[in-house]
């Protein structure tokens, strides 16, 4: 039986791991892919408190060493779902295979709504991003495209047309998901162009973005708007169904936990992208790694004390 078990091998899983390790406790991390989660593609984090550049490889690489080096259990498996057995807790691995740990660390993470273009996945870092506040300085005096209807997309577009020469916000309705106020923000910029009841209908380039083909929802007509970068706004969508029927999940389906990383069952937690919080980066990934691992330290304390 393990004292710690985290599900994926991300920021937050991997801090977890780091954070177990160094509490004497066992650790296993279970991950469905790669190690990394989410950043191992991207190319620049220049976010990072205390490291001015770096990659998302050699940031992941540089995480997962650390953990195995200070002992980690790592083995790539994906969980299909997990028991809660009282005094200790089961991740049924897809396999059907069981493992026993007397905590789980949900460290699940998000992904992407992608648009589903052709060029989008392999022009990630070539002019497609999915994070304005991360990669929004790239693109200082550049042409970018927000494309979105929610808070999100409304904060990118705010936040670009302050460092960008250009923003054009693209949504397929003509009403927005987010608030007015940050819409009628955005109306009085002079620099912000909204492009509204259209879909972006196909990413154009030689090896990177270089211009969008849009097309307007009502009339059909087709334009291209050069740009050098686009921000993809549409939502993030958790992968947490499995884990319904024991953990709570708030209506995006992100687990419920506050900034202790408690969930509403005792001895689970969750950590990162995958539970309901505001700010999903690394920072707070690492963060929730380090709050989810000392948490189920000290749950496994308690349970000693009155065993
Ligand atoms: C393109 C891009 C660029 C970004 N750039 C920056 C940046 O520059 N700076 C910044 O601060 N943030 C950036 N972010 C955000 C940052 O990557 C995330 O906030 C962070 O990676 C979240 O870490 P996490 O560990 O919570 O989740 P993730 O990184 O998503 O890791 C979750 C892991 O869990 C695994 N998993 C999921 N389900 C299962 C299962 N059932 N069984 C086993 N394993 C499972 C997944 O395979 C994945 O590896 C960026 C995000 C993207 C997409």
């Amino acid at each position: 039986m393990y004292d710690i078990l985290v599900v994926g091998a991300g920021t937050a899983g991997l801090s977890a791991g780091i954070y177990g390790v160094r509490q004497n406790k066992s650790v296993l991390i279970l991950e469905a892919n790669t190690f990394g989660g989410q950043i191992i593609n991207t190319p620049d984090i220049e976010n990072y408190p205390g490291i001015a550049h770096t990659s998302g490889f050699d940031f992941a690489m540089g995480l997962y060493q650390q953990a195995i080096d200070l002992g980690v259990e790592y083995r790539q498996a994906r969980v299909a779902s997990i028991e809660d057995a009282g005094d200790h807790k089961i991740a049924v691995l897809e396999d059907g295979d069981r493992i026993a740990s007397r905590t789980i660390i949900l460290a699940t993470g998000a992904k992407n709504r992608p648009l589903g273009l052709a060029h989008e996945k392999e022009w990630i870092g070539r002019g497609i991003s999915y994070c304005a506040t991360c990669d929004g300085m790239f693109y200082r005096k550049k042409i970018v495209a927000v494309n979105g209807g929610g808070n999100t997309a409304l904060e990118d577009a705010e936040f670009l047309s302050n460092i960008v020469e250009k923003v054009y916000v693209i949504h397929r309705r003509d009403q927005f998901r987010g608030e007015p106020v940050r819409v009628e923000k955005l109306r009085a910029r002079e620099n912000v162009e909204f492009v509204l009841n259209a879909n972006i209908t196909a990413l154009l380039g030689q090896d990177r973005l270089e211009a969008l083909e849009v097309t307007d929802k009502i009339t059909g007509e087709k334009r291209i708007i050069k740009v050098n970068g686009l921000f993809v706004a549409i939502g993030q969508a958790p992968e947490n169904m499995i884990f319904s029927n024991v953990v709570g999940l708030d209506k995006g389906g992100y687990i419920v936990a506050g900034e202790d990383c408690r969930t509403n069952v005792d001895g689970i937690f969750a950590a990162g992208d995958t539970r309901t919080k505001t700010v999903r980066q690394l920072t707070t990934a690492a963060s929730d790694g380090a709050v989810a691992a000392l948490a189920a330290v000290a749950y496994i304390h308690d349970n000693e004390m009155s065993a």
